[in-house]
């Protein structure tokens, strides 16, 4: 039986991972607004998503995997098990890893006890760390909900309930396994920022950036892809009417990062961020950091807004930087 051959695949071994793609908390929620999710950004989201994974000769209707009601549902939902039988398959090259953020959703819980300074002694960071989770998995249910509507099987992997944990906010044990075992399983995992426990702090907060710099080491994708709500990386904060895009970072092999295009007087080493005051994970300037050290890999990445064209060019992988007509930031090793 095909699922007895499945059981007996060594789970050590990673299939080939085409892309990790960061949902950034910015992209899918609205920030300004507490436990928010832009609904429309969400759908848009996953509809490229099983666009980028399909195969584009595959015909056949797209079946939903969330059967479970909605609020609101007059009944149980329909459930049109024969349908699944001519149900196309996501491309056997699509292996994809999703990481979100928790954009209006986890931030408030966390920076109003100070879970990511730790302290668990302390029965407010507890009740943080409680409420946080709360929030940043019912945010992944949600996900994993849009992402099942559009026939991608997801599965959420909180980074807890993983054993995933830190050492002063670095990650010390990531134990992928059973992420492997589901990418073998023909699952797409679903991961998100999240509140650990840390050796030295007692608990912390993990963002979803370092998840994926994380996984992008681990297993090596052809491209990971960074949707948030602006263009790409800025020159300075894009709320600025004179920030300029930059279209392409390099990476040298220390991790240092120079802005090739456009051409800027200091190399871009004055590219000024600037972070939301609730924001505990650093914002765009730990996406930078991250997006760098992946780089460094031979990893190219691509930050772009969600919801465009140039998102979902970047989920398939299909962005030519020779070209200007892509909007977004590549970065990429100098090598
Ligand atoms: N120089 C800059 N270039 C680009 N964006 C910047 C810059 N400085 C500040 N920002 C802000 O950073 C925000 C994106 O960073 P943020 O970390 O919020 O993204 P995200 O990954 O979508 O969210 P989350 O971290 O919650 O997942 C944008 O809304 C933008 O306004
Ligand atoms: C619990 C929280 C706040 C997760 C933060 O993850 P990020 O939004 O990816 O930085």
């Amino acid at each position: 039986m095909e699922g007895v051959a499945w059981k007996q695949r060594s789970p050590a071994t990673c299939p080939p991972i085409r892309c990790i793609v960061k949902l950034g908390g910015a992209a899918i929620t609205n920030k300004g607004e507490l436990e928010s999710i832009d609904q429309d950004s969400l759908r848009s989201t996953c509809a490229q998503l099983r666009q980028a994974m399909s195969d584009p000769a595959a015909k056949g209707k797209v079946m939903g995997m969330d059967w479970s009601r909605r609020f609101g549902d007059p009944a149980d939902p329909v459930v049109d098990a024969e349908g699944f039988a001519d149900m196309p398959g996501i491309g056997l090259d699509s292996n994809f890893i999703v990481v979100h953020g928790a954009g209006s959703f986890g931030h408030f819980q966390a920076s109003r006890s100070g879970v990511h300074k730790g302290g668990l002694h302390s029965t407010l960071v507890k009740a943080g760390f409680v409420a946080t989770r709360i929030s940043v998995t019912s945010l992944n249910q949600e996900i994993v909900r849009a992402l099942a509507r559009e026939g991608i099987p997801s599965v959420g992997m909180p980074p807890f309930a993983c054993g995933w944990s830190t050492q002063q906010r670095n990650l010390a044990s990531a134990d992928a396994s059973q992420i492997i075992q589901s990418l073998h399983a023909g699952f797409v995992p679903v991961l998100h920022g999240d509140a650990v426990f840390d050796e030295l702090l007692d608990c912390t907060i993990l963002s979803g950036d370092v998840i994926i710099r994380h996984l992008a080491q681990l297993l090596t994708p052809k491209y990971v892809v960074f949707l948030t709500d602006v263009h790409g990386v800025y020159d300075r904060p894009p709320t600025d009417p004179d920030a300029v895009l930059l279209r392409e970072i390099e990476v040298d092999d220390n991790g240092g990062w120079s802005v090739v295009k456009p051409a800027l007087q200091d190399n871009g080493k004055g590219v000024e961020i600037s972070v939301a005051s609730h924001d505990t994970t650093g914002g765009m300037e730990t996406k930078i950091l991250e997006a760098a050290a992946i780089a460094r890999l031979g990893v190219d990445v691509y930050i772009t807004k969600v919801d465009t064209e140039h998102s979902l060019r970047a989920l398939k992988g299909a962005v030519n930087t020779c070209s200007d007509d892509w909007l977004g930031t590549v970065i990429r090793s100098a090598k």
